[in-house]
């Protein structure tokens, strides 16, 4: 099973450069959660921060009980085996087949003979649908196959929580699809915490069951997809439809006065190219595979949210009530 990540008042800086103040927040055990944010928030550094790659100068890091950032080398040594991280290239070393690079963290961390690591490897390669593809050095395979071979890497040391940098990145929107599809079939299988860092407005609407989003150095909010996917903040509107209007700007921020000029320009007609439909509102999330075993993390997150009801916001609240009568009503009829 997964355990919890919480996070509390985390602050990073790059010598004069503040990355991001005082982030808050939770990863539910064995849910799926999923960061937003515009290129250059700082969604990285804190994968990065979260895996003790990089020290933030402020704040906490309890994961499973064990604050990383006070942490000694030695804990911190075990607590990273909890994670599995996919790395947004896939980060295969080149010179290795596919067999050797799922291989490797077996190989590195662990005691096991040659025969459980290639039972293991074998099994996680036929997860990721690569089987037959084991002899294959990563330059061969096409991105989307690199993606799987970097999963199934982090697959291996069965973790308990599951990073993804920009799964998405690089990939057709079909073969996106099917990554999200099997992000969520193995969080449903290992019930594993996942937090995936993502541009992709699709996968964010249908992948997790919390979503936050990162934005002028601060978490703008952090909680069950309902309550971003129905947010009126003018920024997750903007970033969700992915239109040029409203406070995000090419270099991250805009000024008042050119959100005042584009504005203006738009009432005057001027299109922007921007899709006219709001995409905003909750879709439903993705389902594991049938066959595959009932997503614990999902129903933890049921009665967790039936008790954060009261705190949420009226449009969020009702997207959930409808949920939740949906789901009852399929446990009467089954
Ligand atoms: N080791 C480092 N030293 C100094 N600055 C850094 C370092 N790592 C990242 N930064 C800076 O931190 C900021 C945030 O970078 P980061 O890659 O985390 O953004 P991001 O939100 O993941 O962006 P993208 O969505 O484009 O991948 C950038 O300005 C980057 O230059």
């Amino acid at each position: 099973m997964g355990v919890e990540v919480a996070v509390e008042g985390l602050t990073k800086t790059f010598g004069s450069q503040n990355i991001w103040s005082d982030v808050t927040f939770t990863l539910p055990v064995g849910e799926v959660s999923a960061l937003l944010g515009p290129s250059g928030t700082g969604k990285s550094v804190f994968l990065k921060s979260l895996i003790g790659l990089i020290r933030p100068e402020r704040g906490s890091i309890v994961i499973d009980g064990t604050d990383i950032l006070q942490c000694t080398q030695r804990e911190l040594y075990e607590v990273r085996k909890m994670f599995g991280v996919l790395f947004q290239d896939g980060a295969l070393f080149g010179s290795m087949d596919l067999y050797d690079n799922v291989a490797f963290p077996l190989r590195e961390h662990t005691k096991k003979s040659e025969s459980e690591v290639r039972q293991i490897v074998m099994e996680k390669m036929e997860l990721v649908g690569l089987l037959g593809a084991e002899n294959k050095l990563p330059g061969e395979i096409s991105g989307g196959m690199r993606k799987r071979a970097g999963l199934a890497r982090s697959l291996v040391l069965n973790p308990e929580i599951l990073l993804c940098d920009e799964p998405d990145s690089g990939l057709d929107p079909v073969r996106t699809a099917y990554l999200s599809q099997l992000i969520l079939d193995i969080n449903a299988q290992i019930d594993c915490t996942v937090l995936i860092v993502t541009h992709n407005i699709n996968m964010a609407r249908t992948v997790p069951d919390n979503l936050g989003m990162l934005f002028r150095k601060h978490l703008v909010m952090f909680g069950p997809r309902e309550v971003l996917l129905t947010s009126d903040e003018p920024v997750v509107g903007q970033f969700l439809n992915g239109r040029r209007l409203g406070p995000i700007g090419m270099s991250e921020e805009k000024d008042e006065a050119t959100m005042a000029a584009e504005a203006a320009m738009a009432e005057a007609g001027h299109s922007d190219g921007s899709p006219d439909e709001d995409v905003r509102g909750v879709i439903p999330q993705i389902r594991p595979t049938p066959g595959m075993p009932v997503r614990q993390g999902e129903l933890r997150r049921r009665e967790r949210v039936r008790n954060l009801m009261d705190d949420l916001p009226e449009p969020a609240r009702r997207a959930i009530l409808d949920e939740l009568r949906e789901y009852e009503a399929s446990q009467q009829a089954s």
